[in-house]
């Protein structure tokens, strides 16, 4: 619960003003009760004053006004609350570990965050601060109120309670299975929404929409049936309960008639105190119900906020001004019990430009993920400009770098922000960078040029623009160290071969780090480094180890026959 806290701390002024109002509220609820109670019994006495109907009239003008501005901060906070429990879930993505960032289905975590704002707000709002400003102070002044009219009536109203929450408990029981099965049942049907939604193609060229449909249906009828199940439970306890109001008022009225004891007023006052002492307690015992379904959906997506975090991100020594040597020391990395990178021994100087290439699955894009800092060795050491890699902090370090990952380097955004992100940049001096890249054509095409939206993943471009969009970011990094993965592997040769020439001119002093399956377009490379299974096995320029490592030879062949 300790977001929930850090959300009411962020709040404080607006929670302790909601808070108050409502004590005030319930007070001057239950005082005009009895107050009204008063002008009966004057009204039958005739000693009724203009003076107290004036008093009367103000408490309840006084009521209404409250009521109204009491909803400012109440709102503000419903909502707040809701939306911030969100924007945490984005906060989150930006600092998680990149391990655990992998095993997130993005369908199930976002019915995660849905159903976990939801339910914090849940637990906050509609339970706390209900039970803090309203049903609590309601029971109390109600309580006192009763007392001063009947000691009785007040004991038999409190034996009432242990019989509410008694049946409450047992009630509960049975609603959390339910509700578990709900949140699982939402979470799978999310999943196959948003699995049909961004695997359209595969799914509809494989004929497998209606699998997934069936799929989806029966998560469906799983929820439907819970959520009928629970509401009918719900109801059931309002029933029962209203069926204890009731016989409280008949049991006051048979009392003050039996006994004589109470007056007209009195009566008349204690009917409505009843309805003011156990409301709140009807209230307390569906919102009691609600705060420990709540948490249960609440406890899921903490899960998610408490997962482990990258600390180095903001941690360790921060680094200015790479100049972009690295060395790798007997690093080592596994993915569970696979080693994926074995004693890797490697020093790339400043200024150097060097390919690494190898069959498919041989740790290239390992490689780099360490050297970026997603992935963390299990053995060895990365040092950068002499620093520990592991000692830098990564945020620090991220000004210094330029990645291009091979997968998805576009986002859904427009053209300019796929290249400038939100930095202010001049037009023409952006379209001078897309003419380099060989984006220029369409870039005229473009109904609303830079602004045009480019969909999820880039879908409006093609994989080669999306990857020269990519590379149009490099113009705009000061960065010293390059890190390009596969990143003009959907051109054709044409293109290419342009790119990389526009490239080297721009790249010609940083540390370049190039992963290249198509092996031509690193024949300039002094150095290229060949991994088979993690392992270098064999590394010097192109006609050397074309001639002298039998590896490179073969990739070399495979790759001219396809
Ligand atoms: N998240 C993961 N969990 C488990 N294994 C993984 C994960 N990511 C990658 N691997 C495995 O690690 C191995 C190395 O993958 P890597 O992406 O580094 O290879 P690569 O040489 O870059 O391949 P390619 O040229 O096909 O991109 C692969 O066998 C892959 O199956």
């Amino acid at each position: 619960m300790k977001h929930l806290k850090k959300l009411m701390k962020n709040n404080k002024l607006m929670v302790s003003s909601y808070l108050f109002l409502g004590i005030v509220l319930a007070f001057l609820n239950n005082y005009s009760a009895t107050y009204f109670q008063k002008l009966i019994d004057k009204f039958n006495d005739g000693s009724l004053s203009i003076g107290l109907i004036a008093i009367y009239g103000t408490l309840l003008i006084l009521l209404s006004v409250l009521s109204y501005v009491d909803e400012y901060p109440g709102r503000k906070l419903e909502h707040g609350i809701y939306l911030n429990l969100k924007l945490m879930a984005l906060h989150k993505i930006n600092k998680i570990d990149y391990l655990v960032y992998q095993t997130i289905g993005t369908g199930k975590l976002i019915q995660r965050i849905e159903n976990g704002a939801a339910a914090g707000k849940g637990i906050l709002f509609d339970f706390a601060f209900t039970l803090v400003r309203d049903i609590i102070p309601s029971i109390i002044f109600s309580m006192i109120f009763i007392l001063t009219i009947n000691k009785m009536v007040m004991l038999t109203i409190l034996a009432g309670y242990i019989v509410v929450f008694t049946i409450t408990n047992l009630l509960l029981k049975v609603l959390y299975r339910i509700k578990e099965r709900i949140l699982t049942n939402e979470e799978k049907l999310n999943h196959f929404l948003v699995r049909g939604f961004m695997e359209m193609v595969i799914f509809r060229l494989n004929k497998r929409f209606n699998d997934e449909l069936k799929k989806a249906r029966e998560a469906k009828d799983e929820i439907v049936t819970a959520k009928v199940k629970m509401t009918l439970i719900h109801e059931a306890f309002f029933a029962i309960f209203a069926l204890l109001i009731i016989f409280v008022k008949i049991a006051i009225i048979m009392f003050g008639w039996i006994t004589g004891s109470l007056s007209i007023g009195a009566i008349v006052a204690l009917i409505s105190l009843v309805d003011h002492a156990y409301t709140p307690i009807a209230i307390f015992n569906v919102l009691f119900v609600q705060y420990k379904l709540d948490k249960t959906a609440f406890k899921r997506y903490e899960e998610f906020l408490d997962s482990p975090d990258d600390k180095q991100l903001t941690h360790g020594t921060p680094v200015s001004l790479i100049n972009g040597n690295i060395s790798f020391h007997q690093l080592r990395f596994n993915y569970g019990n696979r080693t994926i990178v074995k004693n890797l021994n490697l020093s790339i100087k400043k200024g150097e430009s060097v390919a690494f290439v190898g069959e498919s699955g041989s740790g290239k894009s390992t490689i780099v993920k360490l050297l970026v800092g997603l992935l963390k060795p299990d053995g060895g050491e990365i040092l950068v400009d002499g620093y520990s890699f592991s000692s830098i902090s990564l945020n620090s370090y991220y000004d210094q770098i330029a990645y291009v990952p091979q997968e998805s380097p576009v986002f859904d955004g427009t053209l300019r922000e796929n290249i400038v992100f939100d930095r202010v940049v001049e037009d023409k001096k952006i379209i001078k960078i897309l003419n380099k890249v060989g984006l220029n054509e369409l870039y005229h095409k473009l109904e609303k040029g830079l602004d045009t939206e480019l969909g999820e993943r880039g879908q409006a471009l093609s994989g080669g623009e999306r990857q020269r969009l990519a590379l149009a970011r490099l113009w705009f990094s000061d960065a010293k160290l390059i890190i390009l993965d596969e990143a003009t592997s959907a051109m054709d040769n044409l293109t290419e071969e342009s790119v990389m020439a526009q490239l080297a001119e721009l790249l010609h002093d940083k540390t370049v780090i190039v992963i290249a399956h198509r092996l031509n377009i690193i024949r300039n490379f002094k150095r290229i480094i060949a991994f088979k299974n993690g392992e270098i096995i064999g590394q010097g320029d192109f006609p050397t180890l074309l001639e002298t490592n039998p590896y490179f030879h073969e990739l070399y062949y495979a790759h001219l026959r396809k």
